[in-house]
């Protein structure tokens, strides 16, 4: 705030207003002023700017006038919710004290930050995506990352190598970063980053704050072996109760994740593979088609499920063997007791923080309200792991009844104007309420009074929140008023008074009223604490219920798309029998050819070959969904799927510029096969979409040639689409052509979408080309150059004009062949001068 001057130069009030500012110098300071929440100085100028609202000044202080904006307080959440998304952290200021005590400027305090990390409130929150507060701290070549979701109560902390963090940011799409002060952040990260000193990671301070928040369980969550996430953690939660003004009640314990546990799918391949969003943004996706859950908790859980597979193991098996269960013996109960459920673990974290809304609770009683119905669902399925789940679901009877004795049927959102609660809950509340309703009959009552005794047959006596109680006469009439009426407002028509009588009904009435308002805020207030004793039971039927919300829509899927289950083996082996593309399918439904992919010890590489739109890019992406498909426990698209141990999905398709990150399309393509060379391994599935196409056609044939004979060699499941016919030539072991077929028909193309083993036997860019729209007088042409392209002369001419660029398909040039011949170890330095002399003559020949 340098345009505010020293502080005691500045009124009292703005005294108070920089010094609540400094608590909070990187969020905007809304400042509580009766109807209105002010921004002042700098905060002012850049809210009006963001929300496009009047920028004003309010008087003078320290001799410069104030930059002023304000928002009413009824939008507050409105213009939250639009600060919040473009990222910016908001304070709110309230005020605390009573205006009648005491001189100078009401007492106010900061009662909350909303930062986008730390977001809570229902409004503001989307009910499919989860804000994630992210802290990081490093050491040599390793990270700990741990994530807050707030509006869930959840802290999940992993550990990773250097490399993986910039994928790690890039998945989690955090909302806030932080990071200890003076480190180099990756561009990933940079945008939404926050620097925490260093001193905020250190070990004895962060395990001081688990400590404190966790107590004795710390060690049950089995994450000592975490040690650099576990600072992250502890940063975390000092940071996020710093900002919430409070303690973060709703976070009961800490997820390790374990990346040995998991199947790898890097962000790279998720995009590819259009996962959880289609390349072209509002398209379809793999969610999309999966995502029928009950709830918006499952969705959430759906969506974290996908983003991270599991490899085999048990909680894998788990997930497959419920939802046999429950494709055998029916989900539909089930379902049907979760349908229209409401988001019970955010409005929990409300409760928990004590910022639930009379609406919440109402909320919670109609979570409640569907767990009887769920119980008698799962009480006849007979299946280990969901008796356990119905364990952790007791029906919460009496905390049910208490809440429909106590609540209205629909309360409103506020407590402001009380309504919340029901008559006969609590007799203090009816007896103050009947006092403030009684009040019509007494008004009723003196009304009749007053027009008899001044003969107007048009008094009225009525009250409004803004003047309070009056007694209006019309301007009709003419005569004189009795003495003691005293007139309180001047409208176009009457005229409003009030008398000694009506002000004391007033006084009556209005306590009446606020004492009625407060006993309802207490009472409301104990029935939060009340709830909050069943927290910790509740948030694990939550978690729970999201979960079944997850397999029982797997288990509905499954039956509705026809999905087979698959069987995991341990040993190389991927077998899929009429596999279909879930995305596409839903889209053409029967018109989709399925096809088998076979890849076993011995066929490791499938080399693809085929027309232009033939379906080569479908039929990869098809089997690498397929496999995370069963890797999230879902069944598959396919007749049969036989799957052994995977460790890691890669993809590299289609080359898309990274302008902003400085690299061009052959740069991206040659980035993302480098990652692929170092990291597959024998267990890794590799989806190759024409590599080496964004340079010279020398180049890129050679590049895709040597990465080919790269990954056979590392013995990944790598499945290769090219349309360098040059490539069907290679001969390994553990390589097989196949080729998508199609029919030539005249001139035109028809795509049978079939996969056939062999490479393909002629191309049809021309025929595609025309199918696009391409003018027939450049096909002509086209077909002429081809024509010459393909004539040997021609081509002979061409190796002239380039004789580097085909060195690598031609005959070995004599001096590499001497080399080759020659052992080194056997030559004595003479012949070795020899040699080099040989080799010289030879290139001179050649050269001349
Ligand atoms: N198995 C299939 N059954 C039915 N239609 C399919 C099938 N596979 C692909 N298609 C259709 O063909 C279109 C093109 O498929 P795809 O993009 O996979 O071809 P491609 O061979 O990779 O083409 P290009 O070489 O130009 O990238 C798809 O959009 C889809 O509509």
């Amino acid at each position: 705030m340098n345009n505010s001057g020293a502080l005691h130069q500045h009124t009292p009030m703005m005294q108070q207003y920089l010094r609540l500012k400094a608590e909070c110098p990187e969020a905007l300071l809304l400042y509580r002023m009766g109807d209105f929440y002010e921004l002042f100085f700098a905060d002012a100028e850049k809210a009006a700017q963001l929300l496009d609202i009047t920028l004003t000044s309010r008087g003078v202080s320290a001799g410069q006038p104030i930059p002023m904006a304000g928002v009413p307080v009824q939008s507050l959440d409105t213009y939250l919710a639009r600060l919040v998304k473009l990222g910016q952290s908001v304070a709110i200021c309230e005020q605390v004290g009573d205006p009648a005590n005491g001189r100078g400027p009401v007492e106010r305090a900061i009662v909350r930050v909303i930062t986008p990390g730390t977001i809570t409130d229902g409004e503001l929150l989307d009910a499919r995506n989860e804000p994630l507060l992210l802290a990081v701290w490093g050491e040599g070549q390793r990270w700990g990352l741990a994530w807050l979701d707030a509006a869930g109560g959840r802290l999940t902390v992993r550990e990773v190598g250097g490399p993986a963090l910039a994928d790690e940011i890039e998945r989690l799409q955090p909302a806030e970063i932080l990071w200890p002060e003076g480190e180099v952040v990756p561009a990933a990260g940079r945008s939404r980053a926050r620097f925490l000193a260093k001193t905020a990671f250190q070990e004895a301070r962060t395990h001081a704050t688990l400590l404190r928040h966790f107590g004795a369980r710390l060690p049950s969550f089995g994450c000592a072996d975490l040690p650099l996430a576990l600072r992250a953690a502890g940063a975390i939660l000092a940071y996020a109760e710093t900002q919430l003004h409070r303690p973060l009640t709703q976070v009961r314990r800490i997820h390790p994740q374990r990346p040995e546990e998991e199947l790898h799918v890097d962000t790279t391949a998720l995009r590819a593979l259009e996962v959880l969003d289609s390349l072209q943004g509002n398209g379809p996706s793999l969610y999309g088609v999966l995502q029928h859950t009950q709830s918006p908790m499952g969705a959430r859980l759906l969506r974290r499920w996908l983003l991270r597979p599991l490899r085999q193991g048990r909680e894998l098996s788990k997930r497959h063997d419920i939802v046999n269960t429950l494709i055998a013996q029916g989900f539909t109960a089930l379902r049907k007791a979760m349908k229209g459920l409401p988001d019970g673990e955010r409005l929990l974290t409300r409760i928990a923080l004590k910022s639930a809304s009379p609406r919440d609770m109402a909320l919670l009683r109609q979570v409640l309200q569907h767990l009887p119905a769920l119980r008698e669902a799962l009480e006849a399925l007979p299946h280990p792991a969901l008796c356990e789940a119905l364990a952790k679901i007791p029906s919460f009877t009496r905390l049910y009844e208490r809440l429909c004795r106590a609540l209205v049927d629909n309360p409103p959102v506020t407590l402001r104007d009380g309504g919340v609660l029901r008559a006969g809950f609590d007799a203090e509340l009816d007896r103050l309420n009947s006092l403030s309703h009684d009040l019509q009959g007494v008004l009723r009552d003196l009304e009749q009074r007053e027009r008899a005794r001044t003969g107007i047959t048009q008094l009225k006596i009525q009250f409004n929140r803004v003047h309070g109680f009056y007694i209006e006469v019309g301007r009709s009439h003419q005569g004189p008023l009795p003495a003691d009426y005293r007139r309180r407002q001047t409208l176009k028509n009457a005229e409003r008074y009030i008398n000694d009588e009506l002000k004391a009904i007033e006084d009556q009435a209005l306590s009446a009223q606020s004492l009625a308002l407060a006993r309802e805020r207490l009472l409301f207030t104990q029935l939060l604490d009340e709830v909050g004793a069943d927290l910790p039971a509740l948030q694990e039927a939550m978690e729970t219920v999201a979960w079944l919300d997850c397999l029982s829509t797997l288990a509905e899927r499954a039956v509705t798309l026809d999905y087979c289950a698959p069987v995991f083996r341990n040993e190389g082996i991927l077998h899929i029998q009429d596999g279909r593309h879930p995305v596409v399918e839903a889209q053409l439904g029967s018109a989709f050819v399925p096809n088998d992919l076979h890849c076993n010890e011995s066929r490791r590489m499938l080399l693809i070959t085929g027309p232009n739109m033939g379906g080569k890019s479908t039929y990869m992406r098809q089997n690498a969904l397929i496999v995370l498909m069963a890797h999230i426990g879902s069944r598959v698209p396919a007749r049969e799927a036989i799957i052994g141990p995977i460790d890691q999905i890669f993809t590299r398709i289609g080359a898309a510029d990274d302008l902003a990150g400085g690299r061009s399309t052959f740069m991206v393509e040659m980035s993302e096969t480098a990652r692929i060379l170092h990291l597959a391994t024998a267990e890794s599935l590799v989806i190759l979409d024409e590599i080496g196409r964004g340079t010279s056609t020398y180049d890129g044939l050679a590049m895709a040639w040597a990465s080919a004979e790269a990954l056979i060699a590392r013995g990944a499941y790598t499945l290769f689409a090219t349309h360098y016919f040059e490539l069907t030539e290679i001969s390994l072991p553990g390589l097989s052509n196949v080729h998508l077929d199609a029919l030539t028909q005249g001139e035109g193309v028809i795509f049978l979408h079939r996969v056939e083993d062999g490479p393909a036997s002629q191309s049809y860019g021309l025929a595609v080309a025309r199918l696009a729209g391409i003018p027939e007088a450049v096909i002509g042409r086209a077909r002429e150059r081809l024509l010459e392209l393909e004539d040997p002369a021609r081509e002979n001419l061409r190796a002239a004009e380039h004789p580097a660029q085909l060195a690598l398909f031609q005959p070995q040039h004599p001096a590499l062949a001497l080399l080759a011949a020659t052992d080194p170890d056997q030559l004595s330095p003479k012949k070795a001068l020899d040699l080099i002399y040989q080799l010289h003559s030879l290139l001179h020949q050649e050269l001349n």
